[in-house]
């Protein structure tokens, strides 16, 4: 039995990595990592390039397969289901770069982030539900694109383009988002936007964001968890991870230089 295996079954755990070795011919991208993450909390993933972070994202949406230990999502074994039936049990992951479709409006995009399968309802005329109107209109304001809804994706300068993309995993209703360098590209008045962005998310949803941009990190003030070389190193708050001696010495120290 793991160390995990009694908090399992409590009822404000969203998602238990336990134990994950992904072994790529004998590379061990992750080796024995575990991670916990509360319903509606958010936290920040770091770690040295090659530490292990996006495959321990891929590892959880399913689009990798552990080779060891297991991947457990609202009381339940994941690790060997395939990604669309992942997502559709509530996980949403948003890649570094932006998944927009460029030829369609802001409000459409959102739109179809937002649809469930609605087949029965459009064979009776009703093309978009009300509550899924009200819902995106809501997103639109939150990410700051209320009065941009009908602009084209495409013409969104860079900044724009990530928040509507976080906006198109928020309509997922998704329980977990996963955000993988969400701010990526950005200037530091974006950056904070996106920070203040993300805070606002915890609560309805539990977000886990990958970056490397330390700034970033004091913004959002969520629990930090410190990968190296495919293992967990610390886990704590920003500042107790600011001032870690081991965590300067893997990733910190080398960012510094
Ligand atoms: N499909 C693969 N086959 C072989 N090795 C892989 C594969 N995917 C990742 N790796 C290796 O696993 C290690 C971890 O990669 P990963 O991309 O997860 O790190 P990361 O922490 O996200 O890095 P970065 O910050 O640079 O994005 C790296 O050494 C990488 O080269």
């Amino acid at each position: 039995m793991s160390d995990l295996a009694p908090l399992l079954t409590e009822p404000h755990l969203l998602l238990a990595v336990d134990g994950v070795t992904v072994d790529f011919d004998g590379f061990k991208a992750l080796n024995g990592f575990s991670l916990t993450i509360d319903r509606g909390s958010l936290r920040v993933v770091i770690g040295p390039n090659g530490a292990g972070k996006s495959t321990l994202c891929d590892t959880i949406i399913g689009r990798v397969r552990a080779t060891d230990g297991r991947v457990v999502f609202k009381g339940e074994d994941i690790t060997q289901l395939p990604e669309f039936e992942i997502v559709r049990r509530g996980i949403c992951r948003k890649f570094q770069t932006p998944g927009v479709l460029p030829s369609l409006s802001v409000l459409d995009n959102l739109l179809i982030a937002a649809q469930k399968d609605r087949r029965w309802w459009r064979s009776f005329g009703v093309a978009e539900a009300v509550e899924e109107r009200e819902k995106v209109d809501e997103i639109l304001e939150t990410i700051g694109l209320a009065d941009r809804s009908h602009i084209l994706a495409g013409e969104l300068a860079h900044g724009e383009k990530q928040w509507l993309e976080i906006g198109m995993v928020v309509a997922t209703d998704a329980d977990l988002l996963l955000l993988d360098e969400p701010t990526a590209g950005m200037g530091p008045a974006e950056t904070s936007r996106t920070a203040d962005l993300i805070r606002g998310l915890q609560g309805r949803h539990a977000v886990l964001v990958i970056d490397h941009d330390m700034s970033f990190i004091e913004q959002l003030n969520g629990r930090v968890t410190v990968m190296h070389m495919g293992q967990f190193l610390k886990e704590g708050s920003v500042a107790e991870i600011r001032k870690d001696p081991e965590v300067a010495a893997v990733y910190l120290g080398r960012a510094a230089e």
